[in-house]
């Protein structure tokens, strides 16, 4: 579809009364259509079993968006085009009714039998949501229908071979649409943009001139009230699994013949196919698993991991991974990639530093001057942009080892914020552009590579290390890295 059209479609939210709608999915619609990115004819149809009314439904939406932005027009208009289903969906003889109000509301707004099925739910419900929706006919209109499906997909393999199955008895892999927030996000679309569009990193990208390629991914909210979903979760199903891994792949693909979905994918399912694999028994020199302790942010004292709401108070969940990966190809043969992601660190924040191979020769040596390496540095969030650091003569003083940063920084050369991943992906869906969705083949793959990791941990063949709040991470971290010689680059919330 031409992006310059406007898609139209009834996006149906299981599990509409959720936090994720509330917090993402209402105002990211909202976004869509004011910035006229969707049709102003579309229908939002909200599903979950608590008996609101249409207008409790619409107040609820109307809420999140006052939450989320400053101004908010046109948000009573916005709002009518609400609508709410009270029903279990593990009941089969409400599909026929909710399939009747469909069929009204594509007579009113005009959708042309389009339809977006988002489970906003707990995945125990995917199997059930996605076989009733086919067995009543809902899938059977004029138009198109596509299955939206959050994270998790699985708790490991094959718990996700069973779920995919079980959604693929309804729909098509064409129809069915992975999330993975991460690939929403601006700069992480730009990776292959920096990448694939600039003479000067393409020739460097390899093992000759990258010494080792490190992913942060630190947040500084701790569980929160997920903790029943994070026991059995952990960062490593949480983000490793699936953000962690999909930012590796496009780091590490080749370059695409064409930028088109099946031609993206390919390359990204070669990377997670060519990851070295870890035995259970080498796990614990390649990865490390932390917990977060008592300690303080912003002058607060925050509980221990063990001390959050529904947690157990021995519990081995891990809120910390850090590892070393390695991929088997010409390419990347012998290059690190480093990944740390954690709750309750110092700083909330995303950035990729790509660091390059030291120069053959120091000839500044006699001055005592020491060179530091060049780093390319792409900043996911909160900022977003691109820092390359060179080595160049400090004004004045005669001193040429001084880095300096070269800057891009797009929120303040932009003004505004780029759109939210949602909104991104969400309006994606609409026209039918599946690149930036995770596919079955990625999903497995990612399974494939931490299985072994989880196996290790669960038969606690590796050391839980805790970390104070408000840290960088436990120090077996650093340790990961120094017996490369390396370190992790300072990781901070804003342009340095
Ligand atoms: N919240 C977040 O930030 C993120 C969430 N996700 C994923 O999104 C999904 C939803 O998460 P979240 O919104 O936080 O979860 P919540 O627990 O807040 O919401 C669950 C929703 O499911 C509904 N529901 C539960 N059981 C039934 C049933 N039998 N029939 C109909 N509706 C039902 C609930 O409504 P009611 O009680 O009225 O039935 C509620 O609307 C999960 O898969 C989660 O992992 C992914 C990334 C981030
Ligand atoms: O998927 C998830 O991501 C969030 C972090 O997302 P971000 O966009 O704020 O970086 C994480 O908090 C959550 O545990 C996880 O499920």
């Amino acid at each position: 579809m031409n992006t310059k059209e406007h898609p139209k479609a009834i996006i149906v939210i299981f599990g509409a009364t959720g936090d994720l709608a509330k917090r993402k999915l209402f105002p990211s619609i909202y976004r869509l259509v004011q910035n006229n990115k969707i049709a102003k004819d579309f229908a939002v149809v909200g599903v979950a079993r608590r008996s609101w009314t249409n207008e409790e439904f619409r107040s609820n939406v109307k809420e999140s968006i006052q939450a989320s932005m400053k101004t908010h027009p046109e948000l009573d208009e916005f709002a009518s085009h609400f609508h709410y289903h009270p029903f279990d969906v593990t009941n089969p003889s409400s599909y026929l009714e909710l399939n009747g109000m469909l069929t009204d509301l594509d007579g009113i707004y005009h959708t042309s039998g389009n339809r977006i099925f988002y489970l906003a739910m707990a995945p125990e419900f995917f199997g059930t949501i996605a076989l009733n929706l086919k067995k009543e006919g809902l899938t059977a209109t004029d138009g198109w229908s596509r299955l939206v499906i959050e994270k998790p997909f699985g708790h490991d393999l094959p718990s996700a071979r069973k779920l995919n199955h079980e959604i693929r008895e309804a729909f098509t892999e064409d129809q069915i649409y992975r999330i993975d927030h991460y690939l929403g996000k601006e700069m992480v679309q730009n990776i292959e943009v920096i990448r694939f569009a600039n003479a000067i990193f393409e020739p460097l990208w390899n093992n000759r001139y990258i010494s080792n390629i490190q992913i942060t991914s630190s947040e500084v909210l701790g569980v929160e009230d997920r903790g029943r979903y994070y026991e059995n979760s952990g960062a490593l199903r949480d983000m490793v699994q699936n953000h962690m891994l999909q930012m590796v792949a496009l780091l590490a693909m080749e370059p695409p013949i064409k930028l088109t979905t099946d031609e993206i994918r390919s390359e990204k399912v070669k990377v997670l196919r060519a990851l070295r694999p870890l035995a259970e028994d080498e796990v614990a020199e390649n990865f490390i698993r932390g917990q977060y302790d008592l300690g303080t942010v912003s002058e607060k004292t925050l509980p221990s991991y063990r001390d959050e709401n529904n947690v157990d108070e021995l519990s081995m969940t891990e809120t910390y991974v850090a590892g070393k990966l390695l991929i088997d190809n010409f390419r990347w043969a012998g290059v690190p990639i480093y990944i740390r992601t954690g709750k309750r660190m110092s700083v909330k924040s995303t950035k990729i530093v790509v660091q390059f191979k030291d120069i053959p020769m120091n000839l500044y040596y006699n001055r005592k001057e020491t060179m530091h390496p060049n780093l390319l540095v792409i900043h996911i969030q909160p900022d977003e942009g691109v820092t390359l650091q060179l080595n160049a003569q400090k004004l004045g003083d005669g001193t040429y080892g001084k880095p300096i940063p070269l800057n891009h920084c797009n929120n303040s050369i932009d003004g505004i914020n780029t759109p939210e991943a949602y909104e991104k992906l969400i309006y994606d869906c609409m026209r039918g552009d599946a690149t930036n969705f995770t596919h079955w083949d990625e999903v497995a793959l990612s399974w494939s590579y931490v299985d072994p990791i989880s196996k290790a941990w669960e038969h606690e063949k590796a050391e839980l290390a805790k970390y104070p709040s408000g840290s960088m991470g436990p120090k077996e971290a650093d340790q990961l890295l120094e017996k490369d010689g390396a370190q992790w680059w300072p990781i901070s919330d804003h342009f340095e």
